[in-house]
This record gives structure tokens, sequence and C-alpha cells, in this order.
């Protein structure tokens, strides 16, 4: 046994896993299951960016201040990395992961288990990466990960809690071993879909609240930006199939709150340099980070009018975005919009568009 690794937890299975995407989530990942005993495969495209990991056990451009326990071992071949694995955990941006995967297919073992932790969706189809899976490793077993997971907090070991949502019992079983730990807490669910969607649409909100706060706005308006995505999310998702009961978890209301009151939500400081005058553009290349939810707002929008779903919300940001639109001539028309129901689920909607 390699001197930094952790022996497994009393009785539990040492796992054979790979993380695919070297950035700030594979890395809070990798760090959770070398702590956790297991072997990580830990592949990112960068050479040098492994090679730095390997000798210096920290992925400085991402987790600067962050030591890397355990038996994670950094390697920029994929395919071997998914070769020795049982398990394997894709953090790689939704803009790239069906490339990624695509390339590699040929690398992956039928009932091998994959899992997603990318909170995006793909542009053409708006696929979700459970759904890039089936297509392009059909005899694979998937599921996603997501829920309110600061990587900064994850890599201090702060309390946090995540779901697992797959339909076969034992990929869910398995994730829960391997993950599960005393500040890292990992509850199930079989809504995929609305666990993956949830995801994906809080990024918007938690811009939408960036932008709140950039303006000083008050508590009131903080809760009431939550809860109306919360609505708003929602309607949308349950439109698509998604089972709204999902918003209420932790990969629902969760993670939004997590994102629209953190600046450690990089989705949150993209809105806040908006709102503090700076370009779209410019606060994207300060990041340096991805922020899927600019991406994300494009094709929710898109398919929000086309399927005929109301999100105020979401075109308000689109047209201050991408658009030029004043932000106080967008917060004035939301606010003087026609006044409808709290909860859609009780007392329906009578408007609309
Ligand atoms: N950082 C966080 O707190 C969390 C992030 N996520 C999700 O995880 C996904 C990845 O995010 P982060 O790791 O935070 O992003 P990041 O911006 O910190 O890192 C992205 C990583 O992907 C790599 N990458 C980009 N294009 C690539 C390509 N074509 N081929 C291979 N690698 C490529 C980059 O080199 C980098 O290592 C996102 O969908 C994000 O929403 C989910 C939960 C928490
Ligand atoms: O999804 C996340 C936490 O749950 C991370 O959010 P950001 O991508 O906005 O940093």
């Amino acid at each position: 046994m390699p001197e930094n690794t952790t022996p497994p937890k009393d009785g539990a299975k040492s796992y054979d896993v790979a993380v695919l995407g070297g950035g700030s989530f594979g890395t809070a990942m990798a760090k959770v299951l070398g702590e956790n005993g297991h072997t990580v495969h830990f592949w990112m495209r960068d050479e040098a960016q492994a090679e730095e990991v390997r000798r210096t056990r920290v992925n400085k451009r991402y987790m600067p201040d962050v030591t890397i326990e355990g038996d994670v071992q950094p390697t920029t071949d994929l395919a071997e990395a998914v070769a020795r694995a049982e398990v394997v955990l894709v953090a790689i941006p939704s803009k790239a992961f069906r490339s990624v995967i695509r390339e590699n297919a040929d690398a992956f073992r039928e009932g091998q288990i994959v899992v997603s932790l990318t909170k995006g969706i793909e542009e053409h189809g708006f696929k979700l990466m459970s759904e890039i899976l089936m297509e392009e490793l059909p005899r694979c077993r998937s599921g996603v990960l997501s829920g309110p997971n600061l990587a900064a907090e994850i890599v201090n070991r702060e309390l946090t809690a995540t779901v697992i949502a797959a339909k076969d019992p034992e990929v869910r079983r398995t994730v829960q071993d391997l993950l599960g730990c005393e500040y890292f807490r990992v509850y199930a669910n079989v809504d995929v879909y609305g666990v993956e969607l949830a995801g994906a649409l809080k990024n918007i909100y938690a811009i939408v609240a960036g932008l709140a706060s950039a303006l000083e706005m008050g508590e009131n308006a903080r809760a009431m930006l939550i809860t109306r995505g919360l609505a708003e999310m929602s309607r949308f998702a349950v439109s698509l199939g998604a089972n709204p009961m999902t918003f209420m978890g932790l990969a629902g209301v969760g993670d939004l709150i997590a994102t629209c009151t953190s600046n450690k939500s990089r989705n949150y400081r993209i809105g806040y340099a908006v709102g503090k005058g700076k370009q779209l553009d410019e606060a994207v290349k300060e990041l340096g980070q991805v922020a899927e939810g600019i991406y994300t707002l494009k094709l929710v929008r898109e398919k929000s009018e086309s399927i005929g779903i109301y999100m105020p919300l979401v075109r308000g940001l689109y047209e201050i975005l991408y658009n030029g639109a004043s932000i106080n001539a967008v917060i004035s028309s939301l606010m003087m919009a026609v006044q409808n129901s709290d909860v859609e689920f009780i007392l329906p909607r009578t408007i609309t568009q």
C-alpha cells in the first residue's frame, strides 16, 4: 500500500475508481475517494498538471491550498484509467462531455458503473449528461450525482450532503459506499432526470442571485428570487417529465440555497460581476473556471419558449446577459407583471405568458 493511502473503513471494500476531469470538482471528489481508502485514477488532459499533482499532491490552478491525500494517481491516459476502474466518475464540463466519452468509448466495459457529476445541458438536442452516457455507453450502468456540493467546502471537509440518482439500486449503493464518510453524506433518488435537471437549472438562478447581491438587494428579495426560481425550474422540469418532489430535496432546493447565497459559486460570481457593471465576456475570462449557467440559460430560454413554459426569470436574465437590456428595466417589468399564484400545484396559475 502506498505511503499516503488511508486504509478503507473497517470491513469496507476498497475500489478502483476513475475520476475524469482535473478541475475543481474532479479534485474534490478524488480527494474524498482518496481519504476513503480507494485507489483513484485521476485523469486530466494536461501532462504538466498531472505531473505537478503527482509531485506536489496539490492541483495548483484549481485548488491551490489543498493537499490531496491517499492513493490518488494523476494520469493523462484516459483509456488506462477507465480500464483499471470499477466505477468511473465524470467531472468534465458539458461542452466537452460527449466528445471525451465518445473518443474513449471502447475503453469502457459492459456493466461498468459510470456516474456524471456535470451540471449542464448539451447544446444540440437539449440532452442531459445521463442521456449522453446512455447513447455513447449503452452497455454501462449510469447514474448522476448532484446536490449542494460547493467544491471549495468539500475539500476542507466541511459537512456536505449529495444525491446519487440511478435506476439501478446497485449503482446507488455502490456510490453511497464509495463516497460516504463523516463529512460527506450520500442520499439516493431514482428520478435521474429530475435530479440532473435541477443541478443544471439552478445555475441560472445562482447568476440571478449574484446579480441581486451586487445591486445590494435585501433578504426579502433574495428569498423571493430563490423561491420563485424554484417555482420556475420545477414548472419547467415537470413539463419535461421530472418528479416535482425531487425539487423539494437536496438536488433541488438544497443546491439552489447553496449556490444562490454563496460567492463560492462560480455562477453567482458571474452574476455579481455583471451586476457591478462588467461585460459577460470579461467576467467569464476573469473567473477562469466553468460557469455552466451562462450556456444553460440560452438553451433553457429557447426550450421554454418552444414548449410554452412561463419562465420570467430566465427570460429577464437572458435579456440582460445577451441582449444588453437594462437591469433596472428588467426588474421593473418582473415586479409589475400580472400578479399570480404562489404554489401552482395548489392553486393553478391563471396567466400563462
Ligand atoms: N466546482 C463545483 O463546486 C462543482 C462543479 N460541478 C460540476 O462539475 C463540472 C466540472 O466543473 P469543475 O470541475 O468545477 O470545473 P473547472 O472549471 O474547475 O474545471 C474544468 C475541468 O475540465 C477540464 N476540461 C475542459 N475541457 C475539457 C476537454 N475538452 N477535455 C478534457 N477536459 C476538459 C479542464 O481542463 C478542467 O480540468 C461542471 O459541470 C460543474 O457544474 C458540480 C458540483 C460542484
Ligand atoms: O454546483 C455547484 C455546487 O453545488 C457549484 O456551483 P458553481 O458551478 O456555480 O460553482
